[in-house]
């Protein structure tokens, strides 16, 4: 398997090189030459696998042996190891209709933990075996940086910075990040929102000089891998229904950077019968607007009750665009020019109708996502944290008779508090959750200011 750039400007490549490049050097989103496809009787054997063993199936379609299998094996582990729950992702039955893919097991308590604890094992592996200087160096509306700070801290050859929102996340997700006191971790927290954040690390990618000088590594959804890694609870999600008979399966996804969505269109693409993609965004409804009217236009940024999901600029819709405009990397790229020249893009005809089979979409009010919790908790009590409450909305617009809808509960409620208190609910945090309270935080707050940042990044990676 090689991998090439959205934008095809960028040599075929393998697996670890693909990891390392992260943002393709030509300013595109590496994606794999060929997706493979799964047969429906392997579908079928891949049933009784655990989670551990599906993810291994899963990766040996696309890491061309580069990764001995017993190496690989033992990355798997090591990453899952950690989970509270033994099946890493269980699935909580709510109804008949309405399964809830819990995906906030791992250490940090968010869905970030699945594709980021492997990735501190990957990286680190990638250190030792092929001599790499690995300088992670993302953004975050609060849980990839909590997730990556938590797979890479105290790891030999590693240094990680990650650039947050300053007061734009929960106070839970600040301290998650801000008390690792390991040297080799930065925390810069900017005076910004999330798309500010974002912005300023993919022109620092996108500076081949300073990416070569520095040794940049992504963590965040522009590097594939962790596209890859988010696809395996979409199958276990699935496989684990089991016989829903006649019924079909919907996935309803909490989304913002589009990157947990274009896991699941990838594992569609591979072969697996999801019925409908259903995004859930909150009031930054850009996703739902593209959905609706074919217009992808960035701007109007609200802070929301599930912050995270604060977003503007979904780095992964330009690898759903790759694949809506048949892999054609000319046209892509002539859409992309478009988007910075224009502020926008417009799809209609033909591929608007694409679009609208491939996805449904709801952008969730505030209210509505606090009617949800308190409708959840008192019906089946059940506590939804305020963005998987986006999704159980989007279920309940979505949901047909004839189908089972599986939420992606991407949070635990503890780490939105915030939002759960207004609902009048009182919940116990985690034990270890609590601790953080009485920790010393470390961080730096700067200007959001390109040459502030990069003087801090100068100074820390030396
Ligand atoms: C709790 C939570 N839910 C949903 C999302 C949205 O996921 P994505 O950015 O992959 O669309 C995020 C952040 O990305 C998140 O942290
Ligand atoms: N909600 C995310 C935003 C970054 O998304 P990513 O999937 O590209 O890492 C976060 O928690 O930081």
């Amino acid at each position: 398997m090689e991998y090439i750039s959205t934008r095809g400007n960028v040599e075929a490549r393998g697996f670890i090189d693909t990891v390392l490049m992260g943002l393709a050097d030509d300013g595109g989103l590496m994606v794999p030459v060929q997706i493979p496809v799964i047969s429906p009787d392997m579908l079928e054997e891949w049933r009784k696998l655990s989670f551990q063993e599906l993810f291994l199936e899963i990766f040996s379609h696309y890491t061309n042996d580069e990764i001995p299998y017993d190496d690989l094996k033992e990355m798997v582990y090591t990453s899952y190891g950690n989970f509270r729950a033994p099946e890493v992702t269980p699935l909580h039955k709510v109804n008949d209709s309405l399964y809830v893919l819990e995906l906030f097991h791992g250490p940090t308590f968010a869905f970030k933990d699945v594709a980021l604890q492997f990735m501190g094992e990957l990286y680190s592996y990638i250190a030792k075996v092929r001599g790499e200087i690995i300088h992670i160096l993302g953004a975050t509306s609060g849980d990839t940086g909590a997730a990556a700070i938590q797979g890479v801290r105290g790891k030999e050859g590693i240094k990680i910075c990650i650039l947050h929102p300053h007061n734009k996340v929960s106070k839970v997700q600040e301290l998650q990040m801000t008390t690792v006191d390991d040297s080799n971790v930065l925390n810069l927290s900017v005076e910004g929102n999330f798309d500010d954040c974002q912005k300023v690390i993919k022109e620092l990618f996108a500076d081949l000089d300073f990416k070569g000088k520095y040794h940049l590594r992504a963590i965040n959804s522009i590097n594939f891998v962790r596209i890859l890694a988010q696809t395996v609870y979409y199958f276990y999600a699935y496989l684990q229904i089991g016989n829903s008979g006649s019924k079909k399966i919907n996935i309803s996804v909490p989304s913002g950077n589009f990157g947990n969505i274009f896991s699941g269109f990838l594992a569609q693409k591979m072969g697996l019968p999801i019925n409908k993609l259903i995004i859930a965004t909150n009031e930054n409804n850009i996703l739902e607007r593209f959905v609706l009217t074919g217009e992808y236009k960035p701007g109007g940024f609200t802070s929301t009750y599930s912050p995270s999901m604060d977003i503007q600029v979904a780095s992964n819709f330009e690898r759903y665009l790759y694949y809506l405009l048949d892999e054609d990397a000319v046209k892509l790229s002539e859409y992309m020019a478009g988007l910075a020249a224009d502020g926008k893009i417009t799809v209609d005809g033909e591929l608007f109708a694409r679009v609208q089979a491939d996805f449904a979409a709801l952008g969730v009010k505030n209210q509505q996502c606090l009617d949800i919790i308190g409708k959840y908790q008192q019906e089946y009590s059940y506590l939804l944290d305020p963005h998987t409450a986006c999704g159980i909305a989007a279920y309940e617009a979505f949901g047909g008779p004839d189908e089972v809808t599986v939420t992606f509960a991407t949070a635990h409620p503890a780490k939105f508090d915030e939002a759960i208190a207004l609902t009048g609910i009182k919940q116990e945090f985690p034990a270890p959750i609590s601790a953080l309270f009485e920790m010393p935080q470390h961080m730096t707050v700067v200007e959001h200011d390109k040459a502030a940042i990069v003087r801090e990044l100068q100074a820390f990676y030396g």
